[in-house]
């Protein structure tokens, strides 16, 4: 039968995996998908081309893992879907961030050329790579001090997750790769260079990660003052041209064509963040709607027609999200991975094989037992850092806490608080947003995190607000396929393109007043332990990193005298 329909692909890179979507592009149904987990995953303790282990807070990904999902995740996509591939008119990505490879000029990583294999700063570093934070303090330092303009539109500090701190470590640790780098390039700008063959940098990530505000980088003395061999870092290794959220970045290029089983010359989005491209695919771009990417860690995206400083926030972007608003971010580092700390380490063989003989993931059985507990029954409560803090205290140096545990604390109260931690933290963040005037008018949950409705239930009583949850399994993948139908020419912009092509569930989770207000008790205790080891008054958390970074350079210095 002919099909006269188009269609798009989404492709989301996520921290362990690609995922492609094939969407129809007249009204956003999702009609096939694929999924590549990355071959190296996360290289967080060793480096795997030579065993090498790597210091506390590193975390890298190897490019060639992100190729493999347009080899392999899209033409699977295509072929579930059972389309003529000639019928796709447009390809779209979103990416983690900040994710940053370093290039030659030709797009060539770093860690591709034999003499650099076996260099860690030679890999992406992913946006989950907080060995920086030393950098980023001088920033925020040097920033405060000289008064900088753009610093309040980063809330007053600049993350160690983020472009300059990460391009500061390679300066300073590795002197030689940094000079040999052409670019420093967000992935998200990468893969679409892999497509296209052409290197445009996308106005999102240049925005909240590369500290271009209103046409400028920080200046070459500031820059010059961190480290003189830093000056030109802005103007030599991250400036280039910038793409606009929706636009086409060019053409699917012959090669890309091969790998990807789709049509040579089709448009190719310009690229975006996983976060930011899901806003419209949840329905979601009017000012006020706050939308949780809720995964392996949580970001929150949310329009506004007022710019305001907002303590702690990622950053505010004029046009970040969507053309016309204010595109505002927070984040919180650990999320899911928290969570899949907890079951990965902490929870008894019993719990899992149990868990295995119903069928069930630990995740879902360790829900399944507390669920019903009364809130508060468990004499817990926890400090969601396991990760660092993301927003509101921009620090990670700080760590995880589990308070009130006795000999009788089960594993799956602990479970519980660690979920209600989390909560916790984006209701640190939301007030932080009404009280700044730019007020958090709806919540709007999108992510893999979806699936635990009695996770979703603690939000929406701690935060006492109803939770609206995109009505997709692939968010992001869907926010990238929007952007693709806009850069193909077949809706006039991203708010049109996402009214046809997005999908919300409104309200389907409702605050219990009794819940909220037990909660509310929590939610105070944990401010309290929040701004006593977060606030500077008891540095513990990073007294102890700095002698787990003393013991590791111990350890390597004995290994190489032996
Ligand atoms: N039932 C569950 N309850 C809570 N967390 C879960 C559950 N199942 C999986 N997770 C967590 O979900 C996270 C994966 O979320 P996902 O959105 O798929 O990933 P990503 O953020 O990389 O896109 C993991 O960190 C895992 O710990
Ligand atoms: O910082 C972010 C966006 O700016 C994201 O949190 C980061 O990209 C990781 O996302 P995920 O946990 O969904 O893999």
């Amino acid at each position: 039968m002919a099909d006269a329909e188009s269609y798009v692909i989404g492709v989301d890179f996520g921290t362990l995996s690609g995922r492609a979507v094939v969407v129809r592009v007249s009204d956003g149904v999702e009609i096939g998908s694929a999924v590549l987990d990355y071959p190296h995953a996360v290289m967080d303790t060793t480096l795997a081309a030579t065993g090498e282990a790597l210091p506390p807070e590193w975390a890298l990904q190897v490019p060639a893992d992100y190729v493999a999902v347009l080899q392999s995740a899209v033409p699977a996509a295509v072929a579930s879907a059972g389309i003529d591939p000639s019928r796709v008119i447009g390809i779209g990505t979103d990416f983690t961030a900040c994710t940053m490879v370093p290039v030659l000029a030709d797009g060539t990583p770093l860690n591709e050329l034999a003499e650099y294999a076996g260099r860690p700063h030679a890999y992406v570093k992913l946006w989950r790579h907080h060995a920086a934070q030393g950098q980023a303090d001088r920033i925020n330092d040097l920033a405060t001090s000289r008064g900088e303009s753009w610093l309040p539109r980063y809330g007053g500090l600049i993350s160690s997750e983020w472009e300059f701190a990460k391009g500061l470590q390679l300066l300073e640790e590795d002197p030689e790769l940094y000079n040999r780098m052409d670019h420093w390039v967000e992935a998200a700008d990468w893969i679409v260079w892999q497509l296209t063959g052409r290197y445009l940098r996308n106005a999102c990530t240049a925005g909240y990660k590369g500290i271009l505000q209103d046409g400028e980088y920080p200046s070459e003395a500031f820059l010059g003052t961190l480290n003189p061999a830093f000056s030109r870092f802005a103007l030599d290794k991250v400036a280039h041209e910038i793409g606009q959220l929706g636009a086409s970045a060019g053409s699917l290029s012959a090669e890309a064509a091969a790998w990807t089983g789709l049509p040579e010359g089709i448009h190719v989005a310009v690229g975006n963040v996983d976060a930011h491209v899901t806003a419209p695919a949840a329905q979601a771009v009017n000012p006020g709607q706050m939308v949780a990417i809720m995964g392996t860690s949580t970001c929150q995206v949310m329009n506004s027609d007022r710019l305001a400083e907002v303590p702690g926030m990622c950053g505010v972007v004029d046009g970040g999200i969507i053309s016309g608003l204010y595109g505002y971010e927070a984040g919180q580092s650990g999320v899911g991975d928290i969570f899949a700390w907890y079951v990965n380490n902490q929870v008894p063989a019993a719990y899992v094989e149990e868990a295995r003989a119903l069928g069930r993931s630990v995740h879902e059985y360790l829900t399944e037992l507390i669920k019903d507990q009364p809130v508060g029954g468990h004499g817990l409560v926890a400090l969601d850092w396991h990760s660092g803090n993301r927003s509101v205290l921009v620090d990670h140096e700080l760590s995880g806490l589990v308070i009130g545990m006795t000999l009788t604390t089960r594993p799956e109260e602990i479970y519980r608080a660690l979920l209600e931690a989390t909560a916790f933290g984006t209701r640190a963040i939301v007030e932080t947003f009404n009280d700044s005037h730019v007020p958090v008018t709806e919540f709007i949950v999108a992510g893999g995190l979806l699936k635990n409705a009695f996770l979703m239930q603690i939000y929406s009583d701690i935060l006492r607000m109803p939770i609206s949850t995109i009505a997709s399994d692939q968010g992001p993948a869907l926010g990238a396929a929007i952007h693709a139908a806009v850069a193909a020419g077949a809706y006039p912009d991203v708010r049109a393109a996402g009214e046809k092509m997005g999908k919300l569930n409104k309200n389907v989770y409702v605050p219990n007043e009794a819940s909220s207000a037990a909660y509310d008790e929590l939610f105070a205790e944990y401010t309290r332990l929040h701004d006593y080891f977060g606030r500077g008054e008891n540095d513990v958390m990073h007294r102890l990193k700095a002698l787990k970074r003393r013991a590791a350079v111990t350890a390597r210095e004995a290994l190489v005298s032996v």
